[in-house]
């Protein structure tokens, strides 16, 4: 996978050097570049904002270096972290890892102006993606979350792939409680049934906690469970 990051802030994506992103790009499983985007500028304040058209506070990201940017990177699927944007489920995160090219814009201020993205989408796909309902400074920090989020579900990036499985959201569940060693633990024991051996009822035991703590925490999982993404040999009802 190869991913284009736009930034005026390159320095924020150094932690994509470390662990599990790290490795893939080591790999060469993720072929990263992150590109500064005074690079397009020509003034020689090297300006990427301007005041908002319609007054209002902030400042708004200029096209032209947008547009020169995402000229030279694309075409691919441009990714634009905003609030304004879809939720970022892992679902989408499934999507974007079986792309080919993904282009990051971190937006800044009160955001890019509009034209960027009505006119990537003449020309890529483009997806507007929120992390959640809230505001950041700009849209580096969920680069680094989306990127971690895709990068762990490539081929050969987690040492055991069937951890896949189980996780919070990937079968329309939040994930069972775990347990490592020791047994006990200021005066709290391991559920007996985990150190059963018995596979069976290790399953069931995981299975009626993952939909008792997807019911007390996430109704709205629960309302949609079984999700239609579930194929009938994964629907364990
Ligand atoms: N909620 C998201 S993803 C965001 C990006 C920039 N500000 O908020």
């Amino acid at each position: 996978m190869r991913v284009d990051v736009i930034t005026i802030f390159p320095d924020y994506f150094a932690p994509l050097g470390l662990s599990l992103v790290g490795k893939a790009r080591g790999a060469g499983v993720v072929d990263l570049e992150v590109h500064d985007l005074r690079t397009w500028t020509s003034d020689v304040h090297r300006t990427v904002d301007d005041t908002p058209y319609g007054g209002g506070p902030g400042m708004v990201m200029r096209p032209e270096p947008w547009g020169q940017a995402l000229d030279a990177v694309g075409p691919g699927t441009l990714i634009v972290p905003s609030p304004v944007g879809k939720p970022f489920t892992q679902a989408d995160a499934y999507d974007l890892a079986g792309l080919d090219h993904l282009i990051f814009a971190c937006g800044r201020y009160e955001g890019i102006d509009q034209r960027v993205i009505d006119d990537a989408a003449a020309r890529m796909p483009v997806r507007e993606i929120s992390l959640g309902d809230y505001v950041l400074f700009g849209g580096e920090v969920a680069v680094i979350v989306i990127m971690e989020a895709v990068t762990r579900l490539l081929p050969g990036v987690l040492g055991n792939a069937s951890s896949l499985d189980e996780e919070s959201h990937s079968a329309g569940l939040l994930e069972a409680p775990v347990y490592t060693k020791p047994a006990a633990w200021r005066d709290r024991d391991v559920p007996a049934v985990l150190r059963s051996g018995d596979h069976g009822r290790i399953a069931r035991w995981r299975r009626d906690q993952a939909l008792l703590r997807t019911a007390a925490r996430r109704p709205d999982m629960m309302a949609a469970y079984p999700p239609a993404s579930l194929d009938k040999a994964d629907r364990k009802t």
